[in-house]
């Protein structure tokens, strides 16, 4: 194809291919990195890269398109068909999986493999893992095991086994490199156990489907001759965020021959705890695969200046990753940014958007973890605001833990409660007191029944250690109590139930992972501060703990970062930027160099999903606002993206010029910057005056008017100059004074 066919190229809506499109359209020869923004219409062009290929004479059988899961590879699919010349034949577009699942099935024919069987219900594989897990654990205590056994700590062995597979690892290795407790060394050697049962059995699971081919082919030379060879060009889509076990196989299946083309954003790789590498798209290529010629897709389609130069603002805090920009195509809307704080902003937001004449499920709700999204789902149920969120599992009433703690403060109002063995056994079981099921099950059917603890030597108490007899008496004590204090606010009531059943340190100690232990803990925080806004009522607040709703098609979607990848809306509201949350970290669980850039990384990927607004919430609560908020500097972007709009003469203050300049030189326009006045690093807390001058991350410059208060941690009314009067805790605002 020549270049003036590619220019004549239309796309949806008539438009051309940009001239870094056509770049990686024509690519001759060698391998390619195509580092693509987010938004930049990647499909768009590698569709067309495919169609080249094939006009240029390439068969469609030496060509292999590799997506990073099944939607994005049916988009493809579809595109590409659509695309195509009627009657032209096109080349395989597959997942790792789908490839790794057809290597196995040749593997086994031509005898390299036993035949095996994927398990397909998860409860064959859940019953063969806690096999393993009490093999390991043969020659421990009663409530060790027991422990084990708990359902999320089963759940968090089988991801500690896809992860091995996933890595290419050695288990003990892992281990060590992630951040597991002690109490689950018995993973390595379950782990083990686990893959004899699967082979006694005949059996495998979703991730042999890459693990097994890939073993044989890298010890069988002649397995690796039969599949060498055939492909001239492999297309691989999202390349920083696949894994080990994904990178040998495209190395595998490449050869000598076939000219890669990886296509991704190193400031997009959001799967490292899974296994993803950083560094995969920048250093790592070249050390596999050569010298490779790179293509920047710098272009985004999705949204407009000033969202664009937040992200940029955003993601230049990473020292690891490209520096490349993410540049506003000129026909994107003119996205909006605010940012806000409580949960009346974001209802506050809906309701205007709604006004507009806007739907529901054009708006999204990003969390940086699903505990964040209860105080959410909590306020967008009593506003009777319908939603759904993208893991049904999640809603707030599911939550095992969320319906215990409903129960007890259901007890406290209900007495008779106390005789319901049911009732009991949901209380005895979260959070949990370390003793089997069965165990716990026929001891309340005692308590219900009798009303009285077990003596000493009863045999529903045989066998018991010491420090689990504790745990139980101390829960039925709390239970008998419960009726006495059912007119306590709900808050205090509950705050009282995590204090007596000691349950921050029961969940930290029953998590397998500390980042597990933090959600679980910050949950039972995000549940105390909204019984405090519902006051006096317990009953009411029990009642929204129980309510039965469904995932409304219509509402607002909730969702994680995670979940978010590869797609976008017109309103993101991006909820729970507090320190600690986002970026997450704890003193259990700190933040490294490495672990922020990966926060800032998913932060970034949260940003760039909205198309036409977005707004940025912190809670507002006792965690500062996150740090973020200040790196992306919304309030300056949005007047520089307003200037633009506006095609204005005057001058804008920024406090990166440099970054500012070099993103219009890139966009063609121009604007008067000026630097912000020369600013204090961090503003103390303490000593504000009236009159004096500062700098508001969000809000931008602005004027103390009045100072009240506590004078170690004074309250300060501030007049800024493009955000109205605004009263600030001093301690808890992003604030500089301008000297
Ligand atoms: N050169 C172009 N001019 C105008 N619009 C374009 C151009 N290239 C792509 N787009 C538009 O950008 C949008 C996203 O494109 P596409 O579906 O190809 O990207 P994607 O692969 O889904 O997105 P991403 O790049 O985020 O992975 C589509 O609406 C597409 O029509």
């Amino acid at each position: 194809m020549s270049e003036a066919t590619h220019a004549d190229v239309a796309l949806n809506g008539g438009a051309a291919l940009t001239a870094e499109q056509r770049a990686v359209v024509g690519h001759v020869s060698g391998h390619a990195r195509v580092a693509a923004v987010a938004g930049a219409g990647k499909t768009t062009t590698l569709v067309q890269r495919v169609l080249h290929l094939l006009a240029s004479g390439e068969s469609p059988r030496r060509l292999l398109v590799l997506m990073f899961n099944r939607a994005a590879r049916d988009d493809f699919r579809d595109k590409l068909a659509r695309q195509a010349p009627a009657g032209v034949a096109l080349p395989e577009v597959r997942t790792f999986h789908s490839i790794g699942h057809r290597l196995t099935q040749s593997l086994t024919r031509w005898g390299f493999l036993p035949p095996r069987q994927l398990l397909q219900a998860d409860w064959q594989h859940e019953r063969l893992l806690r096999q393993a897990v009490a093999q390991s654990l043969a020659q421990a205590d009663a409530e060790t095991q027991e422990g084990a056994l708990e359902a999320e700590r089963v759940e968090a062995f089988a991801q500690f086994c896809d992860l091995v597979k996933a890595e290419m690892a050695d288990p003990a290795a892992l281990f060590e490199r992630l951040d597991y407790t002690p109490g689950e060394r018995h993973f390595i050697e379950a782990f083990a156990i686990a893959e004899s049962l699967l082979e006694a059995a005949g059996s495998i699971t979703y991730a042999d489907l890459l693990y097994r081919p890939l073993r044989c082919l890298e010890a069988e030379p002649e397995a690796r001759r039969r599949v060498q060879g055939y492909l001239n060009h492999v297309i691989v889509d999202e390349y920083q965020d696949i894994n080990e076990s994904q990178l040998r196989l495209l190395k595998l299946l490449a050869g000598e021959q076939a000219q890669v083309m990886a296509v991704g954003d190193a400031n997009q790789c959001i799967y490292e705890w899974r296994g993803a590498r950083a560094d995969a798209m920048l250093v790592r290529f070249d050390g596999l695969f050569g010298a490779a010629s790179d293509y920047p897709l710098s272009y985004t389609f999705r949204h407009g200046h000033a969202l664009a130069l937040a992200a940029n603002h955003a993601i230049r805090g990473n020292a690891q990753g490209s520096d490349q920009l993410c540049l506003a195509a000129p026909g994107n809307p003119q996205t909006r940014l605010g940012s806000g704080v409580g949960a009346a902003a974001l209802l506050d937001e809906l309701g205007r958007w709604q006004a507009a004449g806007r739907r529901h499920d054009e708006a999204c709700v990003l969390v940086r973890s699903w505990s964040l999204s209860v105080s959410v789902q909590l306020q967008l149920l009593r506003a009777g605001i319908p939603f759904r969120l993208a893991q049904e599992s999640r809603f707030v009433f599911r939550l095992p833990l969320v319906q215990a703690l409903a129960g007890y403060l259901q007890l406290a109002r209900e007495p008779h409660r106390l005789q319901d063995p049911g009732h009991l056994g949901l209380l005895f079981s979260q959070p949990t007191t370390f003793v089997a099921q069965e165990r716990v099950r026929r001891l309340c059917e005692a308590l219900a029944a009798t009303q009285q603890w077990p003596r000493r030597e009863d045999p529903l108490l045989a066998g018991l250690k010491p420090g689990q007899r504790r745990h139980l008496k101390r829960r039925w004590q709390l239970l008998c109590e419960l009726p006495r204090l059912g007119n306590w606010p709900p808050a205090k009531l509950l705050a009282h139930v995590i204090e007596a059943i000691d349950a921050e340190k029961v969940l930290r100690r029953s998590a397998s992972r500390r980042e597990k232990a933090d959600d679980d803990v910050r949950l039972l925080d995000v549940l105390i501060e909204q019984a405090g806004e519902l006051a006096n009522d317990p009953d009411a607040f029990i009642e929204l703990l129980r309510n039965p709703v469904e995932n409304r098609p219509d509402g607002v979607l909730i969702s994680t970062v995670h979940g978010a990848k590869g797609l976008e809306w017109p309103l993101v509201m991006l909820w729970g930027l507090n320190e600690e949350d986002f970026p997450h970290f704890s003193r259990d669980n700190p933040l490294s160099p490495q672990r922020l850039e990966e926060e800032r990384r998913l932060y970034y990927v949260a940003m760039t999903r909205a198309r036409e607004r977005l707004l940025l919430l912190h809670d507002g609560g006792e965690h500062r606002p996150s740090r973020f908020l200040a790196e992306s500097a919304v309030a300056e972007c949005e007047r520089v993206g307003q200037a633009l709009a506006s095609q204005s003469e005057a001058s804008v203050s920024v406090s990166e010029p440099a970054l500012v300049a070099r993103y219009l030189e890139r966009v063609g326009c121009q604007l008067t910057l000026t630097p912000v006045p020369e600013m204090a690093t961090v503003a103390p807390a303490a000593g504000w005056q009236v009159g004096e001058r500062l700098h508001h991350a969000n809000f931008g410059a602005g004027e103390v008017v009045v100072v009240e208060g506590d004078p170690a941690d004074p309250v300060i009314e501030v007049r800024f100059e493009g955000a109205g009067r605004r009263r600030l805790i001093a301690s808890r605002a992003p604030l500089a004074r301008i000297a």
